[in-house]
């Protein structure tokens, strides 16, 4: 090989090119150039697909506006759990009948902790790591105290994420779950998920994974890994839509010995028995609370079933390419002027977004929204290029990293 060809780094426009998946682009709504040059936020909120307003604009009219409340008896009371098994075949590696889809992210985690501390008598601490969002930390704090459990932190490891290891000497015959992101939220880190279940297993303890950035973008195997429980949300690269509902997972081995702690009656034995006191319902259903979002449910239904028509290794294989891409012209264009990329270099240790740490970022991701580059940023210094495999072309990415060159070389 001559030394041109070891160094020929291809142009967006070739890897473009080469995409096998970027036809799929075209199913995504555009709006026009002057108010979206780059998206690079997929991972925050994902983009809808065209076919997204005619479904929405049919279930009003048909579903809704036809059949009105028989709606409920013909499909809708079915929703959670069909769209959930939809979710488990399509995206989790997940048999039918341990998926169901409603509430926010939040209160899914507080259902699913609670009922994994409350499922161990005996066990009385939660493991979580310090770098884990916002939401799962407060969640199980509210639970320490409501249940007189203690926490034990994972120390901070902010540019990676939990290992295997970080967990020696942490588990013990106390510990009742471990809490842990898939996909870290800043950093990208994807997590061990089978090895670090098992290790969980031998301390006699559960497992809940937090998929929320790994969900549509990184192929899980739930049922062979034998995780417990995970939660995950559906905006991101389910692209259900500013605030379509979460799903939780409960593997089949646990959902009897499991209670949720937010009893409602769509979760109970006979809705409509109309009856005198809760009795849970059998298998996954008990994990429902109330009247499911059915409205919120249809968007994701559509991206379901584009990512089942190419499959999630060629979405991963995409999402590869895309987070290595923008590592190198980061390297290239971003180190040089003091940024420090702090996510994983190894592309099996990372989800689909990548963070690059600058303390002008803030500023700098401010400039950007002014002219439709979208990435975010995440306190303290953090800019995160997040990358939906179906919806991001290489151009964008070129096209995102220079503009955050400009932004950023303006301040120095
Ligand atoms: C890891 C993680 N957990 C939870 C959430 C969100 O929870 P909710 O959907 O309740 O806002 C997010 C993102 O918003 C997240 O990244
Ligand atoms: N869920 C969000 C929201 O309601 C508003 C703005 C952003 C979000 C996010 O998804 C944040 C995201 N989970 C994160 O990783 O930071």
């Amino acid at each position: 090989m001559t030394t041109a060809q070891q160094t020929h780094q291809p142009t967006s426009a070739e890897l473009d090119a080469a995409d096998p998946l970027a036809a799929q682009r075209e199913a995504f709504y555009t709006p026009d150039a002057a108010q979206l040059a780059s998206y690079l936020d997929g991972n925050s909120l994902g983009r809808p697909l065209k076919v997204t307003s005619a479904n929405l604009a049919s279930f009003v009219h048909d579903a809704w506006g036809s059949r009105l409340i028989r709606g409920w008896d013909e499909q809708w009371m079915d929703e959670p759990t069909a769209v959930g098994d939809r979710i488990g075949e399509v995206t989790l590696g997940a048999a039918p009948g341990q998926t169901t889809v409603g509430d926010s992210t939040s209160v899914m985690l507080y259902k699913m902790i609670r009922a994994a501390v409350d499922s161990q008598p005996g066990r009385d601490e939660i493991i979580i790591d310090r770098d884990n969002f916002p939401t799962d930390r407060f969640i199980i704090e509210g639970i320490a105290r409501e249940r007189g459990a203690r926490i034990t932190w994972i120390a901070s490891n902010p540019a990676s994420g939990v290992r295997a290891e970080d967990l020696d000497g942490l588990l013990s015959e106390r510990t009742a779950v471990v809490v842990l992101s898939h996909v870290a939220y800043r950093s990208g880190y994807l997590a061990d998920a089978q090895g670090i279940t098992a290790k969980v297993h031998r301390a006699g303890a559960l497992m809940l994974w937090d998929l929320c950035h790994s969900v549509g973008s990184v192929p899980m195997e739930l049922d062979a890994w034998g995780v417990d429980l995970a939660v995950g949300c559906t905006y991101k690269y389910l692209n259900g839509g500013p605030g379509s509902p979460a799903f939780a997972y409960v593997n089949s081995s646990q959902q009897d010995r499991l209670q949720q702690p937010i009893w409602g009656w769509m979760g109970a034995d006979n809705p409509f028995g109309m009856t005198e006191s809760y009795k849970p319902a059998q298998g996954i259903r008990r994990f429902i609370t109330g009247t499911p979002p059915v409205l919120a449910m249809q968007p994701m239904k559509d991206m379901l079933e584009l990512i089942a028509s190419v499959g999630m290794d060629a979405v991963r294989g995409k999402s590869v390419k895309l987070t290595e891409y923008a590592i190198s012209l980061s390297e290239q264009h971003l180190v040089p002027l003091g940024a420090e990329i702090v996510s994983p270099r190894n592309p099996a240790e990372r989800g689909s977004h990548i963070t690059v740490d600058h303390p002008l970022f803030a500023d700098v991701t401010a400039k950007l929204w002014e002219k439709g580059v979208i990435p975010d940023f995440r306190p303290p210094h953090g800019l995160r290029i997040g990358l939906s495999p179906l919806s991001t072309s290489f151009a964008e990415v070129e096209l995102g990293v220079a503009a955050i060159r400009e932004a950023l070389s303006d301040l120095l």
